[in-house]
């Protein structure tokens, strides 16, 4: 740890994970900072961190064991560092020097109030890729006749887009300042009400999109998955989300070795994944109506976060919506789910640990602990089809036992024990 400590305790047993060579190193007691996360973070992590430590002694048995350490953000984070500490520094340098991380969700004020720290983290640590994979588990209650259909992995863009934050408030200064750079020096005359509008900037880099677009397109070679889709608005943004789309084509040609498909603009790769791209509002129908075509998605940063959400509903909903946020090139990874903090629901232990539970199942397969991984699959697969399942899924479910978090993430457990 750095030397400006103040809060955090490192466990007295354990070691750091790794990069070497492009390969993670991981101990068998690596140390893992966590947030708990605001909101219903807390229920949700008390259930999960049961979850994820079950998992890991049922596989190995005491060999392996995680020790966890705690990391403030957010609305906890203001309780123990002081007024204004919304993200220490010492929690981002935690996730700097340990490599591999968790979180819970946080909270982010609507129109002023603190940026997202969700958003910052991700920056800080330049984060790149968030990665969502999409995948139904029989017996969840969809709105889709054939929700197993459905099998995709988002690979959304995670540092710039509109969520750089350059934006500057009507009536400002600041904004003036734009409105009249733009006015008077780019020529633009298209400004509806110049004097009531507020301005934000939006910034989309080759270098962004083709960090991207690699890890995406590398992903299907990997795992054997059929196409990857850039999806996109470049027919109205052009120089932004068209060039993304340009810039993904070309990277899939240079690197790859993809080929033109009939003319263009679709690729093939020689090993067959077909490099496609789909304009976001017909994609958004797509995913409804031939969820069979799509596969892996990758996309800017606003798009990835409305398309999270709305694929997470195709498979019963963001409480079973995991995901992590990954440098590729450092190692670096914080695992979180698409969800929020849902605060409604705070303290009263019955949202559904699922998303976050999952995250800990990437985060796991991340660190090559694959079988404990599984375990936790197979686990959360017995409990949903034995019908013991929270709130949400109770709801539309025929037959279920709805039970607390804490009872969901006991009968995961009980189940990973006998699988
Ligand atoms: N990465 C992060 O930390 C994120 C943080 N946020 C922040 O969270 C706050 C709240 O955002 P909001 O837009 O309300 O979105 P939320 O994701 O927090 O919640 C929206 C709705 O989704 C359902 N839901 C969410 N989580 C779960 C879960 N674990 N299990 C079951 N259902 C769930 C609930 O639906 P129902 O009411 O139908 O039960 C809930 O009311 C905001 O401050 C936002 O900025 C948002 C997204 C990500
Ligand atoms: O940071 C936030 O508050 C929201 C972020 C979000 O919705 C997401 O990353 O999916
Ligand atoms: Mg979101």
């Amino acid at each position: 740890m750095t030397n400006t400590q103040q809060h955090v305790k490192v466990p007295t047993q354990g070691e750091k994970i790794t990069m070497q060579e492009g390969k993670l190193q991981v101990p068998a007691h690596p140390i893992i900072p966590f947030v708990e996360g605001d909101g219903t973070g807390p229920d949700i992590w008390r259930a999960s961190v049961r979850v994820l430590d079950a998992a890991v002694e049922a596989a190995y048995g005491g060999e392996r064991r995680i020790e966890w350490l705690e990391v403030y953000a957010g609305e906890k984070s203001v309780q123990v560092y002081g007024e204004g500490e919304w993200l220490p520094q010492e929690t981002v340098d935690a996730f700097d020097e340990y490599l591999v991380g968790i979180k819970g969700p946080l909270t982010t004020p609507v129109g002023g109030g603190i940026r997202s720290i969700n958003v910052a983290l991700r920056q800080e640590l330049d984060l790149y890729a968030c990665v969502r994979p999409v995948q139904y588990f029989e017996g969840v209650p969809s709105p889709l006749k054939r929700p197993g259909d459905v099998n995709m992995v988002i690979f959304r863009e995670n540092t710039e887009d509109i969520y750089a934050g350059i934006e500057y408030r009507a009536g400002t200064p600041e904004a003036a300042k734009v409105r009249d750079f733009l006015m008077n020096e780019m020529g633009v005359t298209k400004i509806r009400f110049p004097e009531t509008s507020a301005f934000g900037v939006k910034p989309v880099s080759r270098e962004g999109t083709e960090r991207l677009v690699r890890a995406a397109i590398q992903y299907a070679v990997d795992n054997g998955r059929k196409n990857v889709s850039l999806v996109h608005k470049g027919n109205i943004m052009k120089f932004t989300e068209g060039a993304f789309r340009d810039w993904g084509y070309e990277l899939a040609k240079r690197e790859f070795g993809a080929v033109e498909l009939d003319g263009g603009p679709w690729l093939k790769l020689p090993n067959g994944i077909v490099i496609k791209d789909v304009i976001a509002d017909n994609f958004l129908q797509q995913i409804l109506l031939r969820p069979t075509e799509y596969d892996v998605i990758a996309t800017l940063n606003l798009n990835g976060d409305y398309i999270s959400d709305a694929l997470a509903a195709e498979v019963g909903g963001i409480g079973i919506a995991p995901g992590a946020n990954i440098n590729y090139v450092t190692g670096h990874a914080v695992f979180e789910a698409t969800h929020g903090t849902a605060p409604k629901y705070a303290g009263k232990d019955v949202i559904n640990p699922s998303s976050v539970i999952l995250s800990g199942e990437m985060m796991l397969r991340y660190m090559g602990w694959t079988e404990a991984a599984d375990l936790i699959l197979r686990g959360l697969d017995q409990t949903i089809q034995q019908k013991v399942v929270t709130y949400d899924f109770a709801r539309n479910m025929e037959g279920a036992t709805e039970v607390k978090t804490s009872q969901f993430a006991d009968k995961i457990i009980e189940n990973m024990r006998n699988a």
